[in-house]
């Protein structure tokens, strides 16, 4: 079975096509195996020797302009939620809530008594669609839907076949600049709100849009570009930190702070992503102690789900994104879905389920076909 990886770059209208016709792709130990490297990568949240860390050597490279709608192949489709471990699974989302909620009581605890002072709670739900749907039809549509976003579709014999559309960089460079996000904090655009952009060349003003982010929000995303600022000043040149500022993903917004920076020896950058990566947007602070915390007791297994993807060319352009707003193609048929949302000590269980739907009907929309 070939190994492949489609991606789309925000706002591009032309995607790639990275195949592997020939053997496997490379499995490595840790990102640090990603020194030197050129490739199609796919890291986990946690590697192990089940999840390890993939790069895929295309033998073939294209470029292709993405189509109109009318042209894309995904059929009519009903799609129906379901939850539990496995997207063939028959449990309501009555199970689902009550792991969730475990899971939140766990995290709360530990973020109650001060142990921690955010961390990330993950879900996941499986989909059932009704007609079989085709994958490049979807990944397709997503890139249609979803310009702001990075689109991926990558398949290989050890990960299966995942689709995303990700608002999230982790790490890009080119020509001794490197560029990475600090991005947390979540609101759902309500109607009056849809009409709301913020592509990179503009800045918009919050308040003009209606859009007022909560202390909370604003707190969690300190803490992200906080611990993304130390580790640039450990292990990257002159660095400049612009924002935050508001910008959207399909459906929601977040905050989005912009780390540009001295990245003169691209052939370690598998030594930054590893420290870099996960970043407390996926993971928690203290960062060692939530990483256990949520490879130990959360009930979701992430998978590649939070972890990172993209090209990689140590003496090219990289664009390695984190694997959010993303679904594992079980076949055809099933899907899984997978979202998180940070948590601090004063969180809302309530709300902090309702922000996970949300990220989820990035995904979910794709089989009604519904643009924002
Ligand atoms: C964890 C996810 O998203 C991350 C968590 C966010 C938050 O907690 O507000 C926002 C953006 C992402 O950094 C996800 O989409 O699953």
């Amino acid at each position: 079975m070939a190994s492949f990886a489609y991606y789309r770059l925000p706002y591009a209208d032309r995607y790639t096509v990275m195949v592997q016709t020939e053997g496997e792709p490379e499995r490595l130990a840790s990102c640090t195996g990603l020194n030197g490297r050129n490739g199609f990568v796919l890291a986990p949240f946690s590697v192990s020797s089940g999840c390890p860390v993939l790069l895929i050597h295309p033998d073939r490279v294209e470029e292709r302009a993405v189509p109109e709608e009318e042209h894309i192949r995904t059929g009519h489709c009903t799609a129906s939620r379901q939850a539990g471990g496995s997207a063939s699974g028959v449990s309501g989302m009555d199970s689902d809530k009550a792991v969730y909620s475990k899971d939140f009581e766990s995290c709360r605890s530990m973020l109650v008594s001060g142990e921690f002072s955010k961390i990330v709670l993950a879900r996941s739900a499986g989909v059932e669609t009704v007609d079989e749907m085709d994958a490049e039809g979807l990944f397709l549509r997503a890139c249609r839907m979803y310009p702001r976003m990075f689109v991926v579709l990558v398949s290989t014999p050890q990960s299966g076949m995942w689709l995303a559309a990700t608002p999230e960089i982790l790490l890009e460079s080119s020509c001794g600049t490197g560029r990475t996000v600090a991005l947390a904090g979540t609101m759902k655009l309500d109607e009056s709100q849809l009409g709301f952009d913020n592509p990179p060349s503009a800045s918009v003003d919050d308040a003009a849009s209606g859009i007022f982010w909560s202390t909370k929000n604003i707190k969690e995303q300190r803490y992200v570009a906080t611990y993304i600022s130390d580790v640039l000043k450990r292990f990257a040149g002159a660095c400049r930190e612009e924002g935050p500022r508001t910008v959207r993903a399909g459906n929601i917004v977040h905050l989005r702070s912009d780390f540009t920076f001295e990245l003169a020896d691209t052939s370690r950058i598998g030594s930054l992503l590893d420290i870099l990566h996960p970043t407390p947007a996926v993971c928690g602070l203290p960062k060692t102690e939530t990483y256990r915390h949520i490879v130990d007791h959360e009930h979701t297994d992430r998978r590649y789900y939070s972890g990172f993807m993209g090209p990689l060319c140590h003496d090219g352009a990289t664009h390695l994104y984190v694997s959010l707003r993303c679904m594992q193609i079980v076949d055809g048929r099933h899907y899984r879905l997978y979202a998180g949302g940070g948590l601090l000590k004063d969180s809302v269980e309530e709300q902090e389920w309702c922000e996970t739907e949300a990220k989820m009907e990035t995904m979910l929309r794709l089989f009604d076909g519904s643009c924002l």
